[in-house]
């Protein structure tokens, strides 16, 4: 379990972690919400180490690894897969080169082993036969799913999504999120989300935190956060459901403003 426990964190005079407490179950898909520009990328670095809080705690599975070296995140990090916004996909190699990429630098396993991993990950993703394409040559369904493959090639125990459907087409968009949640529940995985897609939580969640003004100011189950009370979680819900997403809403305010 990953437990974050009074976070904070500013970058110059901008304060975007306000005490953050929460708690991500094990085995379970948790999805992060919030406007854009509310931290929940930052949240995300903040769990694998690549940014440390200025003040609070961040645990995973009981060890605190707030204060741990870059040389012990390194090991940690054996633990995760993260897929992020833009897929970062290795452009000079072909698909099958970018999912064996971490075997070869992470693992002593023979080069038929790699082989043979590299070819379960890209059937589960349903793309063995585009193994010899270049990332160039592929559509941007295709890229996620790559990356997705490359992301469980070392078989993680927690694996993070930063916004895995953004720029997909809407049914692409669902069957991406089918295969994330089909994968985190074949593995067991303990499973992040940061998305702004609220139809798409409310399909794929076991768990949904809101985060607002560098807080948690909502979670629970997709039930429990259809139903909140909150006023910013109902007004995000709203506006989701009118088609029209928040932060659209704030730019039409202030060219309004002008
Ligand atoms: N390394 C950094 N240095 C300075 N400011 C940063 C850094 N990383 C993020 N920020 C700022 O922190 C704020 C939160 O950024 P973050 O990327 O977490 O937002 P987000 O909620 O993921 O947004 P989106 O939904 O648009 O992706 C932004 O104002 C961003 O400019």
């Amino acid at each position: 379990m990953v437990k974050l426990v009074d976070l904070y964190k500013s970058f110059g005079e901008q304060t975007v972690l306000n005490g953050i407490n929460l708690e991500i179950p094990r085995g379970k898909l948790t999805f992060i919400m919030g406007r854009s520009g509310t931290g929940k990328s930052v949240l995300l670095k903040h769990i694998i180490g690549l940014l440390k809080p200025d003040r609070g705690q961040i645990l995973i599975d009981g060890q605190d690894v707030t204060h741990l070296s870059e040389k012990e995140w390194q090991r940690l990090r054996r633990k995760f897969g993260f897929l992020f916004q833009e897929g970062a996909l290795f452009d000079s190699m072909t698909v099958a080169e970018n999912v064996a990429f971490p075997l070869i630098e992470h693992t002593k396993l023979s080069k038929k082993e790699i082989q043979r991993k590299v070819e379960e990950k890209l059937s589960q993703v349903g793309l063995l036969e585009a193994r010899n394409k270049y990332p160039a040559e592929l559509s941007g369904g295709m890229k996620k799913r790559a990356a997705l493959a490359r992301a469980l090639a070392l078989e993680p125990e927690i694996i993070l999504f930063d916004e895995p459907t953004t720029g997909l087409d809407p049914m692409l968009q669902v069957a991406t999120m089918k295969l994330i949640r089909k994968t985190q529940q074949q593995y067991g995985l303990t499973g992040v989300v940061v998305t702004h897609d609220v139809p798409i939580a409310l399909m794929a969640a076991d768990y949904i935190a809101f985060l607002n003004e560098g807080r948690v100011v909502a979670e629970g189950t997709p039930e429990e956060i259809k139903k909140s009370e909150h006023p910013f979680v109902r007004e995000f819900l709203k506006s989701a459901f009118e088609g029209c997403y928040p932060e659209e809403g704030r730019d039409v305010q202030e060219k309004h403003g002008d």
